[in-house]
């Protein structure tokens, strides 16, 4: 049975709306598997995390999280943004602390252990406020793994920091899942798509707004991934020039229709 489950979503925001968010989306996602979802701005991609995480209900269809429908948020889902994941007023530690109470896990030690894991253990006692986007990320997925939910919701967590951090903490994300032993799913949306090839099984790629499943693409490359050697391989080159076209299609064709005064 799968693990996550969108079973012909709509959403719409309001009920004036012509233009719905999501329209009649469908997806199934195994146990273990690391999905990356990319699509042009606006095509719901964001809302789709929300219907995940629970934060909002679809129009109509169902969200399924092993069998069972998805109606608000839960510990057995840790969602990470772009930004402001952690808790403002609470230092670095603490929002760890706060993360492995809700698991049933408490203590400083594993709380610092997890900060050491991603690199920030010196800036335990800082606010958020006093952190680099990097680092701030850096403790957001560690509080999100302290968790020890089943699945990590994340939402161009990486989109913020800059080049060399992103390279840090995809491959710390991946060393994270693959340390759940294929227990952990990860669904990411970003819009890297060397990014999305990088690190996922799969990648579904969305249609421009509303958004609709365009494709989902099998990544054909076997773990662990070498950076510097995938880049170079020609089912690299093929995979990502395919991805861009699907993108690039609809981005004319939504273009042409703008053009012909139908508008977006
Ligand atoms: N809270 C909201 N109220 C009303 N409309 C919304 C709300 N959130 C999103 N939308 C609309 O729903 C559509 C999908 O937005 P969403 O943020 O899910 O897209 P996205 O693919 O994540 O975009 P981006 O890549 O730019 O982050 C857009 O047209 C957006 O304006």
């Amino acid at each position: 049975m799968a693990l996550l489950t969108l079973e012909g979503i709509s959403l719409s925001y309001s009920r004036e709306s012509n233009r719905p968010a999501l329209d009649n989306v469908s997806l199934t996602i195994q146990e273990g598997e690391f999905i990356a979802v990319v699509g042009p701005s606006g095509c719901g991609k964001s809302s789709t995390i929300a219907l995940l995480a629970g934060l909002i209900e679809p129009s109509s269809g169902t969200v399924l999280l092993d069998g069972k429908p998805i109606h608000g948020p839960g510990p057995d889902r840790a969602v990470v943004f772009q930004d402001y994941s952690l808790f403002p007023w609470m230092t670095a530690l603490d929002n760890i602390k706060f993360a492995l109470k809700r698991a049933g896990a408490a203590g400083k030690k594993q709380a610092l252990d997890y900060l050491k894991l991603v690199g920030v253990a010196d800036a335990a006692h800082k606010y958020p406020g006093e952190l680099s986007g990097g680092m701030k990320q850096r403790v957001a997925i560690a509080r999100a793994f302290a968790l020890g939910a089943p699945v990590y919701l994340m939402d161009e967590p990486f989109g913020a920091v800059d080049a060399k951090n992103r390279i840090y903490l995809q491959d710390l994300l991946l060393r994270l899942w693959q340390e759940g032993g294929g227990k952990k799913t990860v669904f990411l949306v970003t819009h890297d798509i060397d990014e999305a090839i990088y690190l996922a099984d799969r990648i579904v790629i969305f249609t421009p707004g509303p958004g609709k499943v365009r494709r989902i693409l099998e990544v054909p490359f076997d773990r662990p991934r070498k950076r510097n050697y995938l880049v170079h391989d020609k089912k690299y080159q093929e995979l990502r020039n395919d991805i861009l076209s699907l993108l690039q299609d609809d981005l004319i064709g939504e273009l042409a229709k703008v053009e012909g005064g139908e508008g977006i």
